[in-house]
């Protein structure tokens, strides 16, 4: 049974109504409303289950704009307005229909058939309705035709107002109408009501916002996290949608939020409309709180530093395992530049568009390759880094490896580790090598680094050395930097915060050098320079690196939780 509700503007409207066969399977209840009065009637219906409204005329229009039930309008057929014209044909003048293009083209016809001399007026909105029925009434027109409104205001102006009325044809239409949109909308709605119920049960918490980040549709499992529209306020939101609307493809952003850090994936929906779907995933770590795998999104580009020959080789190693899909693997010492050389590969192939995967292979268990799988079912293009496979073990080894031959053309991977001994044990397919050599091996980069990290201190702490005297350099050249870049940065931060004159000394580099705890850790001295903040940050960076970037250790020895510390690290 389809529960019809007829809202008809005038009464006689209704009484047609009620003196009709309805089909069996409708349930036609009438009532009467004109405009507004509609609306309110319309909503009520709505409220108690009615499926489709019958209504005429603006009432219609009304009622269409406020429900989201289907409006049926009772359209104005050849038959009402021959009842109306015969009505007045003893009016042999002064006579004019005043109504929508749909009703004035129609009369015309008829007009000229049954030659009547009917003026007619065509309006495109109610509003316009008094203006027009003045002018007539000042032209000499004594009889107006047309809807509820003309009639009533011609009645308030004196003049005489027939009304077009609907007769049964124009409701049985309507009533045919209602049938069929009904049927088309059961069946819309009902695979409206699968896609809705699939989204609200997807196990994944997801959320649709417009461009301002306001929600249009949550599923229950972002409706689950607690405080879920506070998070959908933060900032770094706004800064994925922007992303998201700007470049149309999938980016990432991480946020912190109630301690938590998650990682969000944002997705363009509608371009149109600009819709954004994000979907919101803790982020992975291990028990001890460290971070195994993170997405980096929108990756920062890092010149490439030195003069010796092998960086002039590089470029086209670069080229080379940015152009194949095989695995890349770079081997290096710690601080050899590894991670900076797959950046440069990921530049050569996409854009800051597309993210980079990283992932902690010193951390990898198996218990996160579930989650590594859903981050790589929902990655489209990028590179996936993985730092420290030698420190993978042997059987998470072959299951990664087999997840990572099996992702699409458009994913770059690249492998870091620091020596080749467990190859014998695994096998790596038609993989390309680049060999990082260490800084005593290429002697060159030394000095260009020295002018690469004192321009880093001068933008950092306004320092003024601008390079290393002969001596100085000769002492630094003969140094076997075990500890590679960081810990040549390390020294060059050092000096360049002791040295008072715009080049260092050889004694300056011999006091920096000889400092029991320097020899292969890299130590940063604390500088009483800069802002609170600033040396907060120093703090955490020298503890950080004294408990081997263990982000958990040194959390507890500065007596913070790790995530404090992850934001601290962050903080601009
Ligand atoms: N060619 C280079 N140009 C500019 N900066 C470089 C270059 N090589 C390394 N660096 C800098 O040196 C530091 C160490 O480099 P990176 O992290 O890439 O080395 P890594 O071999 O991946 O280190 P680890 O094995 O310890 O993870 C970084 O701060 C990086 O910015």
């Amino acid at each position: 049974m389809i529960k019809v509700l007829l809202v008809a503007p005038y009464n006689g409207l209704a009484e047609t109504a009620k003196n009709m066969d309805i089909p069996a399977d409708i349930q036609l209840d009438t009532t009467v409303a004109n405009l507004e009065e509609g609306v309110i009637e319309a909503k009520r219906a709505k409220e108690v289950g009615y499926d489709i409204i019958i209504s005429r005329g603006g009432t219609a229009s009304l009622i269409q704009e406020s429900v989201s039930i289907p409006v049926v309008h009772i359209d104005i057929t050849g038959y009402d307005m021959l009842r109306v014209f015969t009505l007045i044909s003893g009016v042999k003048t002064g006579v004019a229909l005043v109504g929508f293009r749909n009703i004035s083209e129609g009369a015309v016809t008829i007009c000229e058939i049954l030659e009547f001399d009917v003026k007619m007026v065509t309006i495109e909105s109610s509003s316009e309705v008094r203006a027009k029925l003045e002018q007539l009434k000042e032209d000499g027109t004594a009889v107006v035709i047309g809807d509820v409104i003309t009639v009533e205001v011609a009645q308030r102006l004196g003049l005489r107002g027939v009304l077009i009325t609907s007769g049964r044809e124009a409701i049985m239409n309507a009533i045919d109408e209602a049938k069929r949109i009904h049927h088309f909308f059961r069946r819309v709605n009902y695979r409206h009501h699968i896609y809705k119920q699939a989204f609200e049960q997807i196990p994944l918490p997801l959320v649709l916002v417009d461009e301002k980040g306001k929600v249009i549709e949550q599923n229950e499992s972002f409706a689950k996290i607690d405080k879920a529209n506070e998070l959908v306020r933060a900032e770094s939101l706004s800064r994925l949608i922007k992303r998201v609307i700007d470049y149309q493809q999938t980016q990432w952003e991480e946020i912190e939020f109630e301690s938590r850090i998650y990682q969000l994936q944002g997705f363009p929906i509608s371009n149109r409309e600009k819709i954004v779907g994000i979907q919101l995933n803790a982020s992975v770590n291990n028990r001890d709180g460290e971070r195994v795998i993170s997405v980096v999104n929108d990756p920062a580009h890092q010149p490439l530093i030195g003069d010796s020959e092998w960086i002039e080789q590089l470029e086209e190693k670069v080229d080379r395992a940015a152009a194949t899909n095989e695995i890349t693997r770079l081997v290096g010492e710690r601080g050899t530049g590894k991670y900076t050389v797959a950046q440069q590969i990921h530049f050569k192939r996409f854009d800051h568009t597309a993210p980079i995967v990283e992932i902690q292979g010193s951390l990898f268990t198996r218990e996160t390759l579930p989650y590594l799988k859903k981050i790589f079912n929902s990655l489209t293009s990028g590179t996936v880094i993985v730092k420290n496979t030698d420190l993978v073990t042997y059987d998470i080894k072959k299951e990664l490896l087999y997840l990572l031959t099996d992702l699409s053309n458009q994913i770059k991977v690249i492998t870091l580790q620091e020596d080749l001994r467990e190859t014998d044990a695994i096998t790596y397919y038609d993989d390309e090598i680049i060999f990082l050599p260490p800084l005593r091996e290429r002697k060159k980069d030394i000095l260009a680094f020295v002018d690469y990290f004192l321009t880093e201190m001068h933008m950092e702490k306004g320092s003024e050395t601008v390079g290393v005297n002969e001596e100085a350099a000769r002492y630094l050249l003969q140094y076997d930097w075990k500890g590679n870049l960081p810990e040549l940065r390390s020294v060059v931060k050092q000096l360049s915060c002791l040295t008072r004159g715009y080049y260092i000394d050889v004694s300056d580099v011999k006091k920096v050098m000889n400092k029991d705890n320097l020899a292969n850790e890299s130590v940063e001295s604390l500088t009483i320079n800069g802002t609170l903040k600033e040396m907060e940050k120093q703090i955490i960076q020298q503890v950080l690196m004294e408990e081997n970037q263990n982000q958990t250790k040194a959390a507890k020895r500065l007596g913070i939780n790790r995530s404090t510390l992850w934001r601290k690290l962050r903080d601009e």
